[in-house]
């Protein structure tokens, strides 16, 4: 039995937004306040000090709130700083392999872009959720394999475990691919980029009572 739900508001930091660890944890802080349900350790430099010292403060700080820290891309880090699972995109290393080396409390997700095959075969390896997106323009990744908001409805319908929105998530446009069947949505820019971070958690987790 795992101990956290996988549904509401899934937070990724962003190291633009939050240039240093103070910001970082005062603005993850906020979205925790507002009713984030999942924090997402995102960072891509090459600074492992740093990122061992972030992912493992985020880690108290989520669990202050009682919710669940997952690394971007990064197994051992996920191991090291006590977080509570680990996101794996297509090219961050296999999900068999993450599962033994964490163990089966941790949370392991997948990005599936907008592929059902892939998704399938994420859950038989033993994924607890999947990623579809991007589903809007997203000026954090331009670059995001576009999805179709129907993946959604299919996925929810065939698929054995919860399933997550990204890319370019706001509060225009939440509301269609929650209805359409996400049982997350991951957001950055629209959170981050908030001027009131916990209000902004606040009206992205009402979308889902
Ligand atoms: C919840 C969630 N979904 C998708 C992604 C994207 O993962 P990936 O394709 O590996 O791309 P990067 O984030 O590593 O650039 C994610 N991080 N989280
Ligand atoms: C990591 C990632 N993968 C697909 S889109 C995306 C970025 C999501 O950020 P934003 O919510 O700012 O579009
Ligand atoms: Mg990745």
């Amino acid at each position: 039995m795992k101990e956290f739900q996988l549904q509401g508001l899934y937070a990724i930091t962003d190291s633009t937004l939050m240039p240093d660890t103070e910001t970082m944890l005062y603005q993850v802080e906020n979205a925790l306040r507002g009713g984030a349900s999942i924090i997402q350790y995102r960072d891509k430099s090459d600074n492992y000090p740093q990122r061992l010292a972030q992912a493992k403060a985020l880690a108290d700080l989520c669990h202050q709130f009682q919710r669940p820290l997952l690394i971007n891309d990064d197994i051992e880090l996920a191991k090291a700083s006590n977080a509570d699972g680990v996101h794996l995109g297509q090219s961050d290393g296999n999900i068999r392999q993450a599962r033994d080396y964490l163990g089966s409390a941790a949370i392991i997700g997948n990005t599936c872009h907008s592929s059902l095959t892939l998704a399938v075969k994420a859950c038989q390896q033993s994924a607890d959720y999947v990623a579809f997106g991007a589903f809007f323009r997203s000026s954090t990744k331009p670059d995001a394999t576009p999805a179709p908001i129907h993946l959604l409805s299919e996925a929810r319908s065939t698929l054995p475990v919860p399933v997550v929105a990204i890319g370019g998530i706001n509060m225009d446009n939440a509301g269609q691919v929650i209805s359409a069947g996400a049982d997350m949505i991951a957001v950055i820019h629209s959170l981050f980029a908030s001027d009131d971070i916990c209000a902004q958690a606040g009206q992205f987790d009402s979308l889902f009572d």
